[in-house]
């Protein structure tokens, strides 16, 4: 994907860093903050599907209770964030507001994303968001989470997100032009990389710690961000928050901030991704026209093309696709429950409304979520 392909983006995840949002730690910058939202209001008038994942709890609190320096226990770290997520959300809710658009808060913790039913409610809940065309604003759960269960830093919440939304593209927000050849504050020569792969090894000796006291990070975070979100497909930009109109350059493919190119297609990897994923829940039997549709047209798996369906599943989980002897075809997200598939198997879709009172998608899985064995 080159920069100029941003501007086919369907989803897009934006992470904006702590000592942006709180103006190095003075408290929350409501300029700038109108203008972030301003942009993400204009990619909605696009259509496209903005996911925020914001930092800043911490900073924010610590400003409102008079702290000067990070806390150092875990309690009052949780303490600080959950006061200033209230300044958070409201600025974020009131300029979502202005633009007629909902917001909504989610606060995730590492075990919502790595239990797997979790997981799987997490992401029901987002795409359900997105498809009511909110934006959803992201946070770690900060109040709750413990040191063990900790994502720690955003960076790493917003990569995640990225795989768990399915997201084209990660556009992290920092107080750096981009990602330079080592910490420009520590190296004053070091150079601004406008494009380098993700798999790229010089990426771990330029990229550094945090030392704004404020975010968690550093440099060291985001690559690996970019390197998570790689693994669904997402391209990363990292870009200065402060550049005037900074989302929609980025979108229009401007040559700003550093991509991190995912150097693989995104719907292989995407495919790649999904195998390596997910257990396997359940097994759908196919007739030999939709083995042949699947193995040699490209095509989505619809219900009449299977014979039966067996396991326990919900929406979303994996099952895997066997032929009538038995042999395993393919493997996909399942866009119905087990209930439902053993309903509609063998049914064409203008039936579905009838024999489960809904409809919600036409394939039984979308060629995009399957990967042929
Ligand atoms: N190679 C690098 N290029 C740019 N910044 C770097 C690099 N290595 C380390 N850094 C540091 O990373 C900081 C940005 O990360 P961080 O403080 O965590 O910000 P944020 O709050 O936006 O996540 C920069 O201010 C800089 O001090
Ligand atoms: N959940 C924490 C995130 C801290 C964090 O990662 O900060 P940053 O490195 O600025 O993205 C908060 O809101 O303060």
């Amino acid at each position: 994907m080159n920069r100029t392909d941003f501007a086919k983006v369907k989803r897009v995840v934006v992470k904006i860093g702590s000592s942006l949002l709180t103006k190095g730690g003075q408290g929350l910058d409501k300029v700038a903050i109108a203008a972030w939202v301003e942009q993400m209001a204009g990619l909605r008038q696009q259509s496209i599907d903005v996911i925020l994942v914001s930092s800043g709890s911490v900073a924010e609190g610590m400003c409102r209770l008079g702290m000067k320096v990070r806390p150092k226990t875990l309690h009052e770290l949780q303490a600080a964030a959950s006061v200033g997520q209230m300044g958070l959300v409201r600025v974020f809710d009131d300029n979502f507001q202005r633009h007629r658009l909902h917001a909504a808060q989610v606060l995730l913790t590492h075990d919502d994303l790595s239990d797997r039913q979790r997981y799987l409610n997490a992401r029901s809940t987002l795409l359900t968001l997105l498809k009511f065309g909110v934006v959803p604003v992201i946070n770690e759960n900060d109040a709750v989470a413990t040191e063990e269960i900790r994502f720690g830093d955003n960076d790493t919440l917003a990569a995640l997100v990225a795989n768990l939304v399915e997201a084209d593209l990660l556009i992290i927000l920092t107080d750096q032009q981009g990602l330079f050849t080592g910490d420009p504050g520590l190296h004053p020569d070091a150079k601004l990389i406008s494009e380098i792969s993700v798999n790229d090894d010089r990426l771990d000796v330029m990229a550094g710690d945090s030392r704004s006291g404020l975010g968690r990070g550093g440099m060291c975070t985001k690559v690996r961000a970019a390197r998570l979100a790689s693994r669904s497909g997402a391209a990363t930009v990292i870009a200065a928050g402060a550049v005037d109109n900074v989302i929609a350059s980025v979108i229009s493919g401007a040559d700003l901030g550093t991509y991190l190119l995912p150097d693989i297609e995104p719907l292989v990897a995407r495919k790649r991704w999904l195998a390596g994923q997910l257990q396997v829940k359940g097994q759908l039997v196919l007739d030999a026209g939709a083995v042949r549709m699947l193995q040699n047209e490209g095509k989505s798996l619809l219900a009449v093309g299977v014979k039966s369906a067996s396991g326990r599943f919900e929406r979303g989980e994996l099952v895997s696709c066997v032929d009538e002897s038995g042999l395993e075809i393919a493997r996909g997200l399942i866009n119905y429950g087990n209930v439902d598939a053993q309903l509609i198997a063998g049914k064409n879709s203008s039936e579905f409304e009838n024999i489960l009172g809904y409809f919600d998608d036409s394939e039984l899985i979308h060629r995009d979520n399957l990967v042929i064995i």
